[in-house]
């Protein structure tokens, strides 16, 4: 679905890639976080598939299509394919729940009748079902972001991206977040690929985990946490004396392990 195919990313003005050699493939209906310290390039990585920034070299691939031979007319039917979140949730302020909603069908020029469906379901999808009259400032931080979800993904969108998109959340509306767009994950088989710090939330959603540093991919583990597992290559450490214990015993049996090839 998602395709780098040796990506490297130098800014204008820039000494060092934002992304050096990078190369991995988000298949259709996954769910990958993408981790790493600040500057590691996870956004960078994000603004590739929109095709918010150009590589400097290496191709990036979305369903099959390589995004440099896309000419520019193309490039809006390629974001219409592919819902945005970002950490300041990015609503119109002057616009109601619904409203905010609706409107992003109309700029793709849906029918009213289509928009008057699509734009309660998805209400009731995100849970806010009932609060389609309020005005952005008067919902609570998770409520916002549940509208900015409902706006991205009111049209069926095939691809999902979310850059920290629980960065201004308490750690337990963090959570609802997160849970939400494994709903959408899963309910629609939308992929999803979302950028984060948010160790809490890797930790117990064990999906996909995509870490950079510098720019380099340095981690991809299938159902991943924040930090990575220990390496069963790094010797164990050594056992602190303990009398009673099996380390304290001088003849042990070792006989029956050892055959069971156990450690
Ligand atoms: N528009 C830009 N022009 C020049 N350099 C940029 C630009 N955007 C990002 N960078 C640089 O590219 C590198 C990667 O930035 P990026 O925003 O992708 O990292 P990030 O991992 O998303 O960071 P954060 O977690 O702080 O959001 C950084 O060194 C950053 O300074």
């Amino acid at each position: 679905m998602i395709r780098f195919e040796n990506v490297t990313k130098t800014y204008a003005r820039s000494q060092r890639p934002a992304l050096d050699d990078l190369s991995l493939e988000i298949e259709r209906g996954q769910f990958a976080f993408v981790v790493g310290p600040s500057g590691s390039g996870k956004s960078t990585l994000l603004r590739l598939v929109i095709r918010e920034e150009p590589t400097t070299s290496g191709s990036v691939l979305v369903a099959g299509h390589d995004l440099a031979m896309l000419p520019p007319r193309k490039v809006p039917r390629l974001r219409r394919q592919i819902g945005t979140v970002f950490q300041d949730f990015r609503l119109l302020p002057n616009k109601n729940v619904t409203q905010n909603v609706a409107f992003a069908l109309q700029v793709l020029g849906k029918p009213n009748r289509a928009i008057r469906m699509l734009v309660p379901e998805t209400l009731e999808l995100v849970g806010l079902e009932g609060k389609g009259k309020r005005m952005p400032h008067e919902l609570s931080g998770g409520e916002q972001q549940r509208v900015a979800i409902a706006r991205a993904v009111v049209n069926k969108p095939p691809i999902l991206l979310a850059d920290e998109p629980t960065g201004n959340l308490d750690p337990t509306t963090s959570l609802d977040i997160v849970r939400l767009l494994a709903d959408i994950n899963n309910q629609y088989g939308t992929t999803v690929v979302m950028a984060t710090h948010d160790n809490v939330i890797v930790d117990e959603m064990q999906r996909r985990v995509i870490e950079l540093d510098h720019g380099v991919l340095v981690r991809d583990e299938a159902q991943g946490s924040y930090i990575p597992a220990p390496s069963f290559d790094e010797p164990a450490p050594a056992p602190e004396p303990d009398e009673g214990d099996l380390w304290a015993d001088p003849n042990p049996d070792w006989t029956e392990d050892v055959v069971r090839g156990d450690d």
